[in-house]
Parts: structure tokens; C-alpha cells; sequence
């Protein structure tokens, strides 16, 4: 038997299959799930690019597949589907039948305070979630659309929907709500912040607390989780005090298509009808919205959203032409000062209350676990705080099932760990908890 958690970005799909026991009693809970495969789908929606499905079986388990399929624009996160299930069977042997559960990563859950359970039967928490998709356009309505074709394509499988926000339901009052009059429109769910990226932090906590030896309670970390979408969160015990991430995941950080914070009415100023419908497919999505949304941030600053090449170009001006390496530059300060306000604010709102030995910095994400650079640059404008890099820890690369590694000096005031996220593992372990399996 098998659970597979499923992980809908917005040009990608993760995934991992687990080994399920057939009888699980809840102290086995504390153990993880046997890894038996990896999925990894690459430039779904990308212009250019051909999609890249991968499976990567663990030892034994099967035969890796890499296959490329149509160019990125042609396709859809719901044609992936019945191939990856069908690349599952073909590969390793493992037969739609014998999955059992499919866990699915939905970034936006609404006010929702825990999983849901959806089944060919009862899909009545899709419709819900799809209402939703106006407030995580990049996200939600794909992920849905994936929740539908597995249960089309195995209709005896029980579905769990896992929800970033879930994890910021902590957040106080003062720090969600925004100054706003009440609303004039009618809307699916209140105007407040939710926070995003929450499966990932929950993911966070856990190892830190696993690899430190301590309970969840007695973690107080500010954690930059830096992908194609990038967010900070600010961990008292365990919880979420405070995250860059909104009403939906535009507010906060610079990302890789998206703005950021910027002064709301910059919008009003540079889109033409920027409340105009942008003609998405089954979505209403305003022109200003996808504007922020697809084509802002470091690839409207660079020319690309990938950081690596950003970086690279910075080391190396002889890669690309002048008007590239400054720009590259432009979007790397401008990404390095946004994020250093976010990160300085929630030290400050974490040192108020515990003192700097018991408080830590984690970095996380595509960009946080791979690029060295912005992890030193990051540590040397928090001098001030006693911070010091280890330039060697910094540099090397994580050993095979190292989840967390110390970056910071012996001597320095502030511990700076990397952590390697596993949204899918966290999935796993929240939807056998919320199903007793
Ligand atoms: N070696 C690297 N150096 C710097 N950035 C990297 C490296 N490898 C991947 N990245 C960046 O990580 C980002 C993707 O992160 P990821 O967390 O997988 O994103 P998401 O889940 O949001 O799709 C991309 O912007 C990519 O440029
Ligand atoms: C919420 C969000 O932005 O997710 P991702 O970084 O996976 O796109
Ligand atoms: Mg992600």
C-alpha cells in the first residue's frame, strides 16, 4: 500500500511516493514514512522550455524515468497527471490500485483550521477551494484540477487537501488585519493576512526540533523560505507570529515573477485597465493582478527568474553582456533589501521577548539551500547582532540525508542553520495524523 503526497507550484509539480504500513498505531507516527520514489515536473506553463517529468526510484525500487514532454505553454498542470500515475506503474510496478491515499499540497485553505478529506463521492471541498483561486492565482486552480484527475483516473483513493495557511492560524489580530474600511464587494473569505508556504515551515520546525533535541515549543527561528516564491516567518515555540505573505502569496518578498510589497497604487499608474479582466482560463484574474503576479520581480528586474544564473552572472561578467550583469545586479540588491527588512523586523520581534541564545536563523527553499552568496550576504548586514559565517560550512554542500546544517560560526551570536524543507514529508505526516493511518 501506498500514500503519494503531491506538491502543485505554480510551474511544477513534487512528489513522493511512501511505503504505508498496512496497520499503523499512532505512536508510529513519530517514525517517517519509507520513501519509495520521487517525482519531479519541471516548466509546466513555460514559454521555451520543454516539460521535464522525472521519477527517481529509491534503490531497488524501480527504473528512473526522465522524459521530456510538449513545450511548457502547451500544457497544463491537470495532462501531468494521468502520466506521472501511469510512469509510477510503468517503472517501479506499482499499480493505481495500491494507492491508497494521494496528499495535495492547496496553498490557499481560507479561514479552513484543518485538512480536508475529499473523495470520488464527496469532491464538495474542491468547489470550495476553487473559489479560492482568485486569491492564489498561480496555485490553487491547478491544484484543484490535479486533485480532480486522480480521482478520476483512481476513483477509489482517498484525498487529503493540506493548506499552507494552516500553519499561520496563529498569527495575532493586530498582525492579519489590515487597515482597511469594511469591504464594499462580497467576498468568499474575509480581507485579512493568511500567510503562505506554511507546510513548508511546519516541515522546518519539525526537523529543527528533531536535529536540535528539542520540543516545538522551545524553537524561536526566523526561517527565509526562498523559491520562485519567497517568504520569511517569524517561529515563536513553534508558532507563527508573523510572515511576509498576505491576503495571497504577492505581498512580502520580491519572487521570481512576482513583485512583492510595492506601494499599491504603483499598479494604478503603470497597467493599462488594470481592473480589466486578464482573459485567464476559467479564472478571473484582474490585468494588474497578473501583471504582479507573472511578470514582475526578478524576471521583469533581470530578465530571468533564475537566481543561479543572477548570481552567476554577478560573479562572472564575462557569462553575459554589461547591460546583463547590471542588471542582474539590480535584482539581487533589490532582492537582498527586501529581504533584509522582512528578516531585521522579525529578529527584533523574536528578541523582545526570548534571548538572542535561544533565537536562530534558517534558511530554506531552492534559493536558501543552494546559493552560498545570498546566505553570506545575508549574515554579513546582521553583524550587528553577533552574526558570523562559517565561510567553509557555507560553501559546502549537504551531506547525503543532512537536513540541517550549522552555517554560523562557533563564536557567533546568532545560529544560522540551512534547512532542506520537505513539503511532501510534512503532508504525509499531517494527513496520517488527521486520517489515523
Ligand atoms: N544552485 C542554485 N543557486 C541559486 N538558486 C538556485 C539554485 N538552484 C535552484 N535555485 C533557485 O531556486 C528557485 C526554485 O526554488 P523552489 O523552492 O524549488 O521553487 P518553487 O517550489 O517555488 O517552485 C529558482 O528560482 C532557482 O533559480
Ligand atoms: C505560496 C507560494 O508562493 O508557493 P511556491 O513558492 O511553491 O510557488
Ligand atoms: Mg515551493
Amino acid at each position: 500500500m501506498y500514500l503519494l503526497a503531491l506538491n502543485c507550484g505554480s510551474s511544477s509539480i513534487k512528489g513522493k511516493l511512501f511505503d504505508l504500513p498496512p496497520a499503523a498505531t499512532p505512536a508510529d507516527l513519530d517514525v517517517p514514512l519509507n520513501g519509495a520514489a520521487t517525482i519531479a515536473v519541471s516548466n509546466i506553463g513555460s514559454k521555451g522550455d520543454k516539460v521535464v517529468i522525472k521519477v527517481s526510484w529509491e534503490a531497488g525500487r524501480g527504473q528512473d524515468v526522465k522524459e521530456e514532454g510538449a513545450e511548457g505553454s502547451t500544457v497544463e498542470h491537470r495532462d501531468i497527471f494521468p502520466i506521472l500515475l501511469k510512469n509510477l506503474a510503468g517503472s517501479g510496478g506499482v499499480q493505481g490500485s495500491e494507492i491508497k491515499y494521494i496528499t495535495h499540497r492547496i496553498v490557499h485553505g481560507g479561514l479552513n483550521k484543518k485538512p480536508l478529506i475529499v473523495t470520488h463521492e464527496h469532491e464538495e471541498a474542491l468547489t470550495e477551494m476553487d473559489a479560492l483561486s482568485e486569491f492564489a492565482p498561480l496555485h490553487n486552480h491547478h491544484a484543484v484540477l490535479g486533485v480532480r484527475a486522480c480521482l478520476e483516473a483512481l476513483p477509489e483513493h482517498t484525498s487529503v487537501l493540506l493548506f499552507d495557511t494552516l500553519f499561520h492560524q496563529t498569527l495575532p489580530r493586530e498582525t492579519y488585519t489590515y487597515a482597511l474600511p469594511p469591504p464594499e464587494l462580497a467576498t468568499a473569505i474575509p480581507l485579512r493576512k493568511y500567510g503562505f508556504h506554511g507546510l513548508s515551515y511546519a516541515s522546518i520546525v519539525r526537523s529543527l526540533s528533531a536535529n536540535l533535541g528539542k520540543p516545538a515549543s522551545d524553537i524561536n527561528v526566523v526561517v527565509a523560505h526562498l523559491g520562485s516564491g519567497a517568504s520569511a516567518c517569524c517561529i515563536l515555540g513553534g508558532k507563527s507570529i508573523d510572515t511576509t505573505m498576505g491576503l495571497t502569496p504577492l505581498e512580502g518578498l520580491v519572487g521570481g515573477t512576482r513583485t512583492g510589497t510595492i506601494d499599491p497604487t504603483a499598479i494604478f499608474h503603470h497597467t493599462k485597465d488594470p481592473g480589466g479582466d486578464a482573459g485567464l482560463k476559467d479564472m478571473h484574474v484582474t490585468r494588474a493582478e497578473l501583471v504582479m503576479n507573472k511578470k514582475s520581480g526578478l524576471t521583469a528586474l533581470a530578465g530571468t527568474q533564475n537566481f543561479g544564473l543572477i548570481t552567476q552572472r554577478i560573479a562572472d561578467p564575462s557569462t553575459c553582456s554589461p547591460e546583463e550583469g547590471a542588471a542582474a545586479q539590480l535584482a539581487y540588491d533589490v532582492f537582498v533589501d527586501r529581504l533584509m527588512g522582512f528578516l531585521a523586523a522579525y529578529l527584533s520581534k523574536l528578541l523582545y521577548r526570548v534571548p538572542l541564545a535561544n533565537v536562530a536563523l534558517a534558511f530554506s527553499g531552492g534559493i536558501g539551500e543552494n546559493s552560498a552568496q545570498l546566505r553570506a550576504d545575508v549574515l554579513a548586514r546582521l553583524g550587528w547582532l553577533g552574526a558570523e559565517v562559517d565561510a567553509g560550512k557555507n560553501a559546502a554542500r549537504a551531506q547525503d540525508g543532512e537536513v540541517v546544517r550549522t552555517i554560523s560560526t562557533a563564536g557567533s551570536k546568532l545560529r544560522t542553520y540551512v534547512v532542506l524543507t520537505d513539503e511532501e514529508a510534512q503532508c504525509a505526516h499531517m494527513a496520517r495524523e488527521a486520517l489515523n493511518i
